[in-house]
């Protein structure tokens, strides 16, 4: 049976997630999660790729509590991160956090070589001299780790886990802000393995960002120049009273002076990335958004000298993401959606057209041979989930070579298709849509349209959250559409629907819908459309403006436009769009679902984490009694640990068992068959 037809089967495919070359360019490190032997959690572990190759994949790490983050340091030693218990000491009754560790080049047993009482975060390794700075999260005020550790002892013993908040924001995602915050901390060259019986050298912690206060603290945007001499990082500034943006702000590691290196008022600057020697720097400008304008996005180089400052893409139609330079510093290599795609782009430094690498499939992790033999990176489409590859770096329009895979490419049950409609103002709008094995004019398949959330961004990638392939083993067709909004089809594109989310967003996918529609092998009397987060949202709209869908399945979503705007963790993200409420309530009024509650008929199903932070769960809460108050046929899936994703394994199944069960009901005219475990 195809593991996409049996829910445990599919929470049991190992998933490919993370990547890092050697400096020498001989060892590729692949993170790869598998479910644990109870099925409740899943673990990370590490696994070595051969780059050219010819040696199958083997797993270099095993542990409990898994292995994340790795990091190849100049002399061949991989560092990640890790909850697991350290042999050498005694064990603590603190709870766990994750510490930094070090597998020896030539094998062995990996040790602890870093510590801090609120766990290791980043890492950043300096590629010439091996230097090393992480960030920790550092409670406010404590002069050193010891202090910290203390701090936290205190407060847990007195059962204390308030927290005061003097700034804006409180929550991010699924986290609490403060009281401790991130702070960047120079380790400089770890020490060897000490001979058999001596302890090994204890690692100094020197913090270089002594000012770095809650909520946000230091960040955990760094870069490290290839010498160590200097660490670059973004900084969130205020912007208004309770907004903040981001600038890029140099620290010289051996004294911990600071400058300024690009502060620019209308843009966040963030993602910053050496050249090979270290004279300049390339970073990622997003301009702020105003109530007129979608946000663009740049690359700069920047002098680290001088500051002085170029944009590398002015005028290129894609926002660039994740650059890096090329190995002799003349290129830089990036990542941009385009066109249902996340392409890998080569700009040349001193001017010039990017040019696209990569002919199709959504690329991540990217990773550039010193010696500018080959790029390598993790590539994923809607037929493939990611797994390792090598690319030319020069070649454009290329299908990149497999490498060996610690994950499988399990067969699918049905096929991929590229399809597109046309919006009544002319515009196109592309879509994929996955068809189930069978589905035929004489056996047409059910529609379920997926609609993406950002929702500046697109469909363009494998995923193990909203895989369709579980929808087609159970015979559905499934739509998914980058309506207006979407990323990766250019600035206009994305005007089209700024501000007016129940406009052209809206009406782009039932354009889609309507093209599929005429099909043959599709049923269009037996359809449903469903989304998450901004997905959600548009769900909702859709349950607000169409009774042409059997059922309408509403994950993570927004309901409220001005509850959500003031709740969410970063309103003044979306005030940039929506304007004051208060000042400017006509967008709030106009794209609102809750405002037209009254016209809903379609059954719908509801489903919210209580530590979804980013859509709050008073969005579900007010959607649901809108529902129940109303009379329409409603559920609500609600779970009370978990997020903006449902990431455990046994809650993820559940979910696609309520959906599958209320698609069935109500699209299938199957009876409703209540999941085991509810
Ligand atoms: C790049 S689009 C902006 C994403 C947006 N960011 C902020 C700061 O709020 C966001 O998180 N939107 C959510 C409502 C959403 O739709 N999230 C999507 C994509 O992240 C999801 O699938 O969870």
């Amino acid at each position: 049976m195809s593991p996409f037809a049996d829910l445990g089967a599919f929470a049991a495919l190992p998933r490919v997630a993370g990547l890092a070359l050697s400096a020498d360019g001989r060892r590729l490190a692949v993170g790869v999660q598998t479910l644990d032997p109870e099925r409740t959690k899943w673990l990370s572990a590490l696994w070595e790729v051969d780059p050219e190759g010819r040696r199958a994949a083997r797993r270099l790490t095993r542990s409990a509590p898994g292995e994340s983050a790795p990091v190849w340091a100049p002399d061949g030693s991989l560092l990640f991160t890790s909850a697991r218990p350290d042999p050498a000491t005694k064990p603590g009754g603190e709870d766990p956090q994750p510490a930094l560790w070090s597998l020896p080049a030539d094998g062995g047993e990996a040790r602890q070589v870093l510590t801090h009482p609120g766990g290791i975060g980043r890492v950043a390794v300096a590629a010439d001299t091996g230097d090393v700075v992480v960030v920790a999260a550092t409670l406010p005020g404590v002069a050193d780790a010891e202090a910290d550790a203390a701090r936290r002892k205190e407060r847990k013993e007195a059962g204390v886990t308030a927290i005061l908040h003097e700034a804006y924001p409180v929550r991010y995602w699924d986290a609490d802000l403060g009281p401790a915050a991130p702070h960047v901390f120079w380790a400089g060259r770890l020490p060897a393995d000490p001979p058999a019986g001596a302890a090994p050298d204890p690692v100094g912690l020197r913090d270089l960002t002594p000012d770095a206060v809650p909520p946000i603290g230091s960040g955990d945007d760094v870069a490290l120049s290839p010498d160590g001499a200097l660490l670059v990082r973004t900084e969130a500034v205020p912007d208004g009273p309770a907004g903040r943006r981001d600038r890029l702000v140099a620290v010289e590691t051996a004294t911990g002076g600071t400058r300024v290196l690009v502060d620019d008022p209308l843009a966040d600057v963030g993602s910053a990335r050496f050249s090979p020697d270290g004279t300049a720097l390339v970073c990622v400008r997003e301009s702020l958004t105003t109530y007129d304008e979608p946000p663009d996005y740049t690359l700069l180089h920047v002098d680290v000298a001088t500051g002085a400052v170029r944009d590398l893409t002015a005028g290129f139609d894609r926002w660039p993401s994740a650059p890096q330079f090329g190995a002799d510093g003349s290129c830089v290599y990036f990542l941009a959606d385009e066109d249902g795609r996340h392409a890998v782009f080569r700009v040349p430094v001193d001017g010039g057209e990017p040019v696209r690498l990569t002919a199709d499939g959504a690329y991540s992790d990217l990773q550039v041979a010193r010696d500018g033999s080959a790029l390598y990176a993790l590539r994923s489409a809607y037929d493939e989930p990611p797994a390792p590859v090598r690319l030319d770096p020069e070649t454009p329009g290329q299908h990149p070579d497999p490498l060996p895979n610690p994950g499988t490419l399990p067969q699918l049950p049905g096929t991929l298709h590229e399809v597109e409609a046309t919006a009544a103002d002319g515009t196109r709008v592309q879509s994929w849509l996955v068809l189930p094995e069978g589905a035929s004019a004489d056996q047409p398949a059910p529609l379920l349209l997926w609609i993406h959330g950002g929702p500046l961004m697109s469909w363009n990638s494998w995923s193990w959250r909203w895989c369709p392939w579980v929808m087609a083993a159970r015979g559905y067709a499934v739509l998914l559409p980058n309506p207006a909004l979407s990323q990766g089809f250019g600035q206009d594109f994305v005007r089209r629907g700024w501000g007016e989310w129940g406009e052209a967003p809206y009406t782009d996918l039932m354009a889609a819908v309507d093209a599929v529609e005429q099909r043959a092998d599709v049923d269009a009397t037996r359809t449903a459309a469903m989304g998450g987060s901004f997905g959600g949202y548009m769900a909702n709209w859709v349950a607000t403006q169409t009774d042409r869908f059997r059922a309408i399945v509403t994950h993570a979503s927004l309901w409220d436009l001005d509850s959500f705007t003031g709740t969410t963790d970063a309103a003044y993200y979306w005030e940039r769009e929506w304007g004051d409420p208060l000042l400017h309530p006509k967008r709030y009024e106009q794209n609102s679902p809750h405002r037209f509650a009254d016209a809903i008929r379609t059954p719908m199903l509801v489903i919210h984490g209580d530590r979804d932070y980013r859509v709050p769960i008073g969005e579900a809460l007010r959607l649901w009694y809108d529902l129940q108050k109303r009379g329409v046929p409603s559920k609500f899936l609600y779970f009370p640990d978990e997020n903006h994703w449902v990431l455990t394994p046994g809650n993820a199944t559940v979910w696609y068992e309520t959906v599958l069960a209320f698609l069935a009901e109500h699209v299938l005219g199957e009876g409703w068959q209540r999941p085991g475990l509810l």
